[in-house]
């Protein structure tokens, strides 16, 4: 296991609060003005990724202090020891192996001395199986027609991954395939569902790490009970019905033929699981050659992540910056703003992957941290988000660091809009940076008593993403460079980012107060507030 290291008790954290106290006096428009080199100093080619870091409120003393930091944290031993198969998972014991998942490579990956390798590979040849069977129409529903519609149930990182993908890809879906779905327990989103699909066209995917899960668990007796009464016989459950799932034992509880079971292991974190057994929705959706390439897209970034010096790490860069705003400006959100149409749930994927990985205030060694930790991340595509909440970006009183992401080639080259969609993208991190001035709005013949309104301060940083094309593999290379930000992160502030135990309060409680639901008496058991607002459903319904 690596070591435990207090990051505000290292050498650099202590340089780094001095520089910063220079750093907040600086504003990168005298930092460009300086250095006509700027953004070829501070930016990195990755495949077909341009990662812009220039417009940050740093230089080459900043960046050498996070990287001291890094190094004394011990941030190259914890990389060993993911890699390397170590229970970095240790609130859990468990490893921390989705970089297994896309290891085209195939190159052995020990765990307790037996390589995962020939597993991982046995399930991507069943997924490629079923899916080759879907496409051709050799799997057949029970009268007989070839399967149209997808149902993945599931919720969390049983969800969000496989929704994400879909959606940035679908230029890439497979004809004729339709694919839906389903999180919530609120029973609007299983009954809206249903409504577009036909019984015996539907594969239903009940994807689950656990199989236990409420929402997924009570989704999937709904969908069942809807298939019966559909003309499906409990034989034909077989047909329709798969698992994703590591709980063989309620799986076949829930009457899914094991055939019909596509695992993973407790070493695949639920929000790193869309690489796994999870991926199946994306694979029937966009194909299994798609999925492939997504796989070695995430994986050439965990090369690139494992290999490649701080200095020209992307994942690491990313980290640092972040920590830099979060620890030493106070900045408590992150924007992610993919300027491209397909990629709207990007933000809300990384929110559960940032937020569930690193929303914890007691480190390695069981205390409170003195330090910020993870932080919100939220984001919509822009240039929706421009209409909506830039304001605040650009004048609020909040740093709010933003990732700006776009595409140099859309796939729906319409007239001018892609050029229109990436004006502003260049537009707004330009205007972050530089702001405008005083003295420039007067010059624009601004009546003076408008002017103090007009100004903007900018220095708000920004990192720019600019990707040849939204395509699998270059989509996998950018989720995989998401990922290590947080790992990275994480081994800093010396916490646990593989857990979430915070998840489980509200899901206790939640079972304590579903039998106190039914009846007609009144509820006493919790506080005035939970009792009133328990008692007033019961007198509404
Ligand atoms: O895949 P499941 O076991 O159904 O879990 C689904 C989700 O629920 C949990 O509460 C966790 O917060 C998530 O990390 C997980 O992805």
């Amino acid at each position: 296991m690596f070591p435990s290291v207090q990051p505000t008790a290292t050498k650099a954290w202590q340089q780094l609060q001095a520089h910063a106290a220079d750093m907040q006096k600086t504003h990168m428009r005298q930092l460009f003005a300086e250095d006509p080199q700027r953004f070829s100093a501070f930016s990195l080619q990755f495949e077909d990724i341009l990662f812009d870091y220039s417009k940050n409120i740093l230089t080459p003393r900043t960046l050498q202090l996070l990287q001291e930091l890094a190094r004394e944290c011990k941030l190259d031993e914890a990389v060993k020891a993911m890699f390397g198969a170590e229970k970095i998972n240790a609130t859990e014991n468990r490893a921390v192996l989705h970089t297994a998942l896309r290891n085209r490579s195939n190159q052995p990956v020990l765990l307790d001395g037996k390589d995962v390798m020939p597993e991982v590979n046995a399930v991507l040849q069943q997924m490629e199986d079923c899916c080759k069977r879907i496409h051709s129409g050799a799997w057949k529903g029970f009268s007989g027609k070839r399967i149209r519609y997808i149902v993945n149930i599931g919720i969390g990182g049983s969800d969000l991954g496989p929704v994400m993908v879909t959606e940035a890809l679908r230029p890439y879906w497979v004809e004729g395939i339709q694919t839906y779905f389903v999180s919530n327990v609120d029973g609007t989103h299983i009954a809206e569902t249903l409504k577009k699909v036909k019984a015996d066209e539907t594969l239903f995917l009940i994807a689950s790490k656990t199989f236990t899960t409420q929402e997924t668990m009570t989704n999937a007796h709904s969908a069942r009970t809807w298939f019966l009464s559909q003309g499906g016989s409990e034989k034909d459950i077989a047909l329709h019905f798969a698992a994703l799932s590591t709980n063989e034992k309620a799986v076949k509880e829930f009457g899914i033929d094991t055939k019909n079971m596509f695992a993973f292991w407790d070493w695949v974190g639920g929000r790193y699981s869309l690489w796994s057994a999870i991926g199946l929705s994306i694979a029937l959706t966009i194909g299994f050659d798609h999925f492939s390439a997504l796989l070695a897209g995430a994986h050439a970034t965990d090369q690139h992540f494992r290999d490649t010096p701080f200095e020209r790490n992307i994942p690491v860069i990313m980290a640092l910056t972040g920590l830099w705003y979060g620890n030493f400006f106070g900045a408590d959100s992150e924007a992610i703003l993919p300027y491209d149409q397909y990629m709207h749930r990007f933000a809300a994927y990384f929110q559960q992957g940032n937020m569930e990985s690193n929303g914890k205030y007691v480190d390695r060694t069981g205390e409170a941290v003195a330090y910020q930790t993870g932080p919100i991340v939220w984001g919509e595509p822009g240039t929706n988000g421009q209409h909506a909440f830039y304001q605040l970006i650009h004048q609020g009183t909040k740093m709010i660091p933003c990732d700006f992401i776009a595409p140099a080639i859309s796939h729906n080259p319409l007239s001018d809009h892609h050029p229109k969609l990436l004006s502003n993208f260049f537009a707004q991190t330009e205007a972050l940076m530089n702001g405008k001035t005083a003295e420039e709005v007067r010059a624009e013949g601004t009546p003076e008593e408008l002017v103090p309104y007009k100004v903007f301060t900018g220095n708000r940083p920004t990192n720019s993403f600019l990707l040849k094309q939204v395509t699998p593999r270059s989509l996998g290379a950018l989720i995989a460079l998401y990922e290590h930000k947080i790992f990275v992160q994480g081994a800093i502030w010396n916490i646990y980012s593989f857990d979430q135990w915070g998840v489980e309060l509200g899901k206790q409680l939640a079972n304590k107060i579903l039998p106190e639901l039914s009846g007609n008496s009144a509820v006493t058991s919790h506080d005035s507030s939970t009792n009133g607002l328990i008692n007033a459903y019961k007198s509404m319904r």
